[in-house]
């Protein structure tokens, strides 16, 4: 019976010589021991683009050996086979190293499991426009969670300045002491931002519309991403591509990681612990005061007796509570 394209997997595919010659094929799985590090930058339809010495781009395949572990844009993975990185070549990821950090994608409706979508990231950049549409603090407190449970450090880009002017929300956030910039579209849009990204791997997020792509092409001009219209009615852009991709910042200086298309987090497994511990203030009060599985929503939390007795501000103890009460209800 013909065999259609989907049941084939890497062990069917005739690799190319490398560089270094071919070796002959056998079933004998090797050791790897020979295998090159890589980082992936980019998945599409079952092939990853994986960044090899930092001088080449090689695709690759899963090998079946990884089982169903999954890779992911961010993930550090050892490869095999062709990785010559020249047209037609293809690689095997055979290893996946283990993540720093894991930021999850929701379940939707078509997909009732979360799903990892960037790995190693250390910081999310979360951008919101100050008008055009409007900001969602909701939804930046969601990803705030995510930020936190994730272990990643939130840096939070207010974009579009030029339409309204950033100080109710900054007055919002300004208990939290995220670092934040505020941009305007052409105007040394990156002079600011490009310091807190510098040596860093940053997942930008936000809601279509919100000028990330202007972002990034102000960021990595070769990138061009597609920029997308407004609409005049809804206020929301168009989702112009769908899976994230890992762009360098000028001189390998960092990585940007564009999410087009992930419109919401998996917040569902989170743990407050998690989310408390970005709070230092809090979180000892929270150890010292609080019944355990406290989730600090309730009358019994202690928390309120540590800032009545002025071990932290009463207005970081909301924001705390605000976010921790943004798990609930729907992901918007
Ligand atoms: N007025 C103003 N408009 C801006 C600014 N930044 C971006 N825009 C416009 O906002 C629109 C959307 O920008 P994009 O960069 O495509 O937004 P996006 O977040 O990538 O949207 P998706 O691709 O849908 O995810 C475009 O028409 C941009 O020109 C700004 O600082 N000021």
């Amino acid at each position: 019976m013909a065999r259609r394209p989907q049941d084939y997997d890497e062990d069917d595919v005739r690799v190319r010589p490398g560089r270094r010659g071919s070796r002959p094929r056998t079933r004998r799985r090797p050791a790897h021991d020979d295998a090159v590090n890589g980082f992936v930058t980019a998945v599409d339809r079952g092939r990853y683009q994986v960044l090899v010495e930092e001088d080449r781009m090689v695709t690759a395949m899963r090998a079946r050996e990884l089982g169903r572990k999954g890779v992911v844009v961010g993930d550090r993975v050892a490869l095999v086979g062709d990785v010559s990185g020249e047209p037609d070549s293809l690689a095997r990821i055979v290893r996946v190293e283990p993540r720093t950090s894991s930021l999850r994608r929701t379940a939707d409706d078509t997909d009732p499991f979360e799903r990892i979508i960037v790995a190693n990231a250390d910081q999310l950049v979360i951008v919101t426009a100050l008008a055009n549409p409007e900001p969602r603090p909701r939804m930046i407190d969601r990803q705030l969670v995510a930020a936190y449970d994730a272990g990643m450090d939130p840096l939070l880009v207010l974009t579009k300045a030029d339409l309204a002017p950033p100080d109710d929300l900054l007055a919002e956030y300004a208990p939290l002491g995220i670092p934040y910039v505020v941009t305007v579209q052409g105007k040394d849009q990156t002079g600011e931002l490009l310091p807190h990204l510098t040596g860093r791997i940053s997942v930008l997020v936000g809601h279509s519309g919100v000028g990330k792509s202007t972002l990034v092409n102000a960021l990595v001009p070769e990138a061009e991403r597609a920029v997308s219209h407004v609409n005049a009615v809804t206020g929301r852009g168009r989702h112009t591509s769908s899976s994230a991709i890992a762009l360098p910042l000028p001189g390998d200086e960092g990585w940007i990681i564009d999410t087009p298309g992930v419109r919401s987090f998996g917040l569902a497994h989170i743990k407050p612990e998690n989310v408390i511990n970005a709070f230092e203030d809090l979180a000892e009060g929270a150890a010292e005061r609080c019944p355990p599985h406290c989730d600090h929503l309730q009358e019994d939390c202690g928390l309120d007796e540590w800032v009545a007795e002025g071990h932290a501000s009463k207005a970081r103890l909301d924001s705390l509570r605000r976010l921790l009460a943004s798990r609930e209800g729907d992901a918007e």
